[in-house]
């Protein structure tokens, strides 16, 4: 490739970020909220209109059926898993990108300024559901496509697109499409490395590559104690109420300093050797601004910097989500929910296998349920994926973070990551090739929240990144098998 190809291409994304931004647009205008499938067409409509995108420059695409799941007892078919491919030379590299189409829900009512479903440009931020998370990144890689076409030039690099619209939700049938479906037809035969864009810079300024995610363990504690609510007048001081019994359950979990109480749930957990120990006091993390920019009051660990990155990073953590049927919304509602179902998750961390920990939570619930001696209905339900760690000296972390350079012009940070994508290690396995997460947004933009954003300048020099990071990755020699 000509030296001057990668200006040029960094001209292009300049010149046409106005288009980039139309796009991201219409992409966040599709509600595709993958947990509640009163938005199951929007999650397949979404990976239509990203199919076309593929198609516009030049992938050939399938959308592959991933069966159905099971909801109330019905059964609700998942959305298609979109798989693209772009050349096939052999004397090129290629790269698997995995990305997400599903976002988490979002109502205006929720707290948000504007509109989540339509993005809005304010102060050098594009604010909207899934700006960030993921759809902004996956976007990003087509952009990048698109600059290296615009500019005359051949991309440098093979590409195959693994894009799912059920992360958000545990990424229901895509582990069997990887394993059972992709790889016996020999879709990762020729793939050299894997590469992820779903995640956030450590902080607002600092890029970072990142080789570590936690897993998580999700839990649906349901409690019943009548066929239907109950006007609390009526039948308070009759009955034994499922969200007393469901308070009681959910307070046992974990104490107020954070510390899991649940028997034998840190045993596995990957003991710290001095080196890593090491590894958290070179990182540069501001924790007071960390503090700030979420509006605590004070950290836990005495915000501590190592034991705050430690917590993040590889000690579980048990987080309590909320209660389904519990009266949530505003005003005096005096009614005693008849079921309610509580939700809460583990973060976990290497070596913590997910059937272990869910046995382990099991056991725990239904210890302190036979010690509460209640008449009502209990039923706990999980759905887990793994933890992920990958080695940061190889080659590929490199080209990288010589891509990141290239753009930012500083050192990136090798960061770990507290949040999940339960596929990660599923791709590293199913390809037996090195895997990396190449973070677009920063540490701020507030994924899953209210008011959910991309920086203007993260999503462009995003772009400019993911296109630098084809350049590097094409001088790397072939992976050995
Ligand atoms: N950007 C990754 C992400 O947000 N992942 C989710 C994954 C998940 C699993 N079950 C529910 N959500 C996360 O919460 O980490
Ligand atoms: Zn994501
Ligand atoms: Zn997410």
């Amino acid at each position: 490739m000509a030296d001057r190809t990668l200006p040029q291409v960094f001209k292009y994304v300049d010149d046409n970020a106005e288009t980039f931004k139309k796009l991201l647009k219409e992409a966040v205008a599709i509600p595709s909220v993958s947990c509640d499938v009163k938005y199951r067409n929007d999650c397949v409509r979404m990976v239509e209109w990203m199919q076309e995108k593929l198609k516009e420059v030049g992938a050939t695409t399938e959308l592959r059926d991933v069966g159905y799941q099971t909801i109330d007892e019905k059964e609700v078919k998942l959305p298609p898993v979109l798989v693209g491919v772009l050349g096939n030379d052999p004397l090129k590299q290629t790269i698997c990108i995995y990305g997400h189409l599903d976002v988490q829900p979002a109502l205006k009512s929720d707290g948000w300024d504007t509109e989540p479903f339509e993005l809005v440009e304010r102060d050098g931020k594009l604010f909207g559901r899934g700006s960030t998370d993921d759809k902004g990144p996956v976007l990003g890689w087509v952009h990048a496509i698109n600059a290296y076409k615009a500019v005359g030039e051949e991309l440098p690099v093979n590409l195959k697109f693994v894009l799912e619209c059920m992360e958000e939700s545990g990424s229901e049938g895509l582990d069997a499409l990887l394993l059972e479906k992709l790889k016996p037809e020999g879709f990762f035969k020729d793939v050299d490395y894997v590469c992820i864009s779903d995640n956030y810079w450590l902080g607002t300024t600092k890029p970072c590559i990142t080789y570590g995610l936690r897993g998580i363990s999700y839990y649906f504690l349901e409690i019943q104690c009548a066929q239907m609510d109950l006007h609390s007048g009526v039948y308070g001081g009759t009955v034994h109420e499922a969200m007393t019994d469901l308070i009681y359950l959910m307070n046992e979990l974990v104490d107020k300093n954070g510390k899991i109480l649940i028997d034998g749930i840190y045993d596995s957990v990957a003991p710290l050797t001095d080196n890593e120990k090491k590894l958290y006091t070179n990182i540069d993390f501001d924790t007071d601004g960390y503090r700030k920019s979420i509006g605590a009051p004070k950290l836990a660990h005495n915000g501590d910097k190592e034991q705050i990155l430690m917590h993040r990073w590889r000690f579980p953590s048990l987080s309590l989500h909320g209660i389904e049927g519990a009266a949530f919304q505003p005003g005096a509602k005096t009614v005693i929910p008849g079921k309610v179902i509580g939700k809460f998750s583990i973060r976990i961390v290497p070596n913590q296998e997910p059937e272990e920990v869910e046995k382990l939570v099991f056991d725990f619930v239904n210890k302190k349920w036979a010690a509460r001696k209640s008449p009502n209905k209990m039923r706990i339900t999980a759905q887990s994926g793994r933890a992920w760690t990958e080695n940061p000296d190889h080659p590929h972390y490199q080209a990288a973070a010589r891509a990141t350079r290239m753009i930012y012009l500083t050192e990136p940070d090798m960061s770990r990551e507290g949040g999940s994508i339960p596929v990660t290690i599923t791709l590293q396995e199913a390809s037996g090739r090195n895997v990396l997460l190449l973070p677009m947004g920063a540490g701020d933009d507030m994924a899953h929240s209210q008011n959910e954003k991309i920086n203007v300048r993260n999503y462009i020099e995003g772009i400019k990144l993911f296109a630098a990071y084809f350049h590097e990755v094409s001088k790397l020699p072939k992976p050995s098998k």
